[in-house]
């Protein structure tokens, strides 16, 4: 079944075409790359897809129910959750309430609604709803692998543990479909190896679907099952990592010839 579909998707700012007719379908459970040089419009597509633009042309729809040009809230309750290429936490909560913070997902605004949401439900005495808020974030971090890190402020956190915190409160909000906006950016090598295994694991634990952009073309090759390449705005290229690697176009683009020899 399909869970994501965009038909001749177009966005344009001024003059400048960001994404022109675009159009794409992620099946249930599959793990979907987007990738391309900078500028591309890769975030551009995200941000339509969340509700953050409203596509100047196109349509959108989730399990078959068209969203195009709702508002992100909305979107977000409709089960579509998003990272962020740059890191969205509450910087001077914990993990652990990072995480409580997402599971009530209306409250996306600032640091203050967020405060005054866990003060609440901790004053009005909603002792049990706080446990098991606690305990289903708990199990979160521990699947992200950071659950030692729950009563660290998030903003001590490496950049690595960051970027596994903000997958866990996109979780968080219950969401079957995640759009992960470079997840691996700032790690290294072997946190990244890591966060294969994770990305695979959370999609069969949890029964998700993953679209994502990312230009580690190791993780984005090693990981995704289909593959979509935009190039000013436009697809140049879709498949499956075999084909997309070795298509002319893509090279010319974005690989680059050295990919060829040392890139797999
Ligand atoms: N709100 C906006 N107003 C004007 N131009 C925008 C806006 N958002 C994006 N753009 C432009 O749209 C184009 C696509 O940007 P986008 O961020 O989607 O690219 P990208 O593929 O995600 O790039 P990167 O890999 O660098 O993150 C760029 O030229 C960018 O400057």
């Amino acid at each position: 079944m399909r869970v994501l579909s965009l038909e001749g998707i177009t966005m344009q700012f001024g003059g400048l075409t960001a994404v022109g007719d675009v159009s794409f379908e992620v099946k249930e459970g599959e793990l979907f790359g987007l990738i391309g040089p900078n500028g591309a419009g890769k975030t551009t597509v995200f941000n339509m897809i969340t509700g953050h633009y409203k596509p100047t042309r196109g349509k959108i729809y989730f399990k078959e129910m068209e969203i195009t040009g709702l508002v992100p809230d909305r979107i977000t309750r409709m089960g579509i959750a998003r990272t962020f290429q740059n890191i969205r936490l509450f910087q001077d909560l914990t993990v652990l309430e990072n995480v409580m913070v997402a599971q009530h997902h209306n409250i996306s605004s600032g640091g203050q609604a967020a405060k005054w949401f866990l003060k609440s439900v901790t004053r009005i005495g909603y002792a049990a709803k706080e446990r098991e808020m606690k305990e289903k974030a708990m199990s979160l971090l521990n699947v992200l692998g950071i659950e030692g890190l729950a009563n660290d402020k998030s903003g001590s956190l490496s950049y690595g543990a960051q970027r596994l915190l903000e997958i866990a409160r996109a979780m968080a909000t219950g969401a079957s479909l995640l759009l992960l906006d470079e997840p691996a950016a700032g790690m290294n090598a072997s946190e990244t190896a890591q966060l294969v295994h994770t990305i695979r694991k959370i999609r069969d634990d949890f029964s998700l679907t993953v679209l994502l952009i990312e230009h580690d073309m190791k993780l984005v090759m090693g990981l995704c099952e289909r593959i979509m390449v935009l190039d000013y705005g436009r697809t140049i290229s879709e498949g499956d990592p075999a084909y997309v690697q070795k298509d002319r176009k893509v090279i010319e683009a974005y690989l680059g010839k050295e990919w060829v020899t040392i890139g797999r």
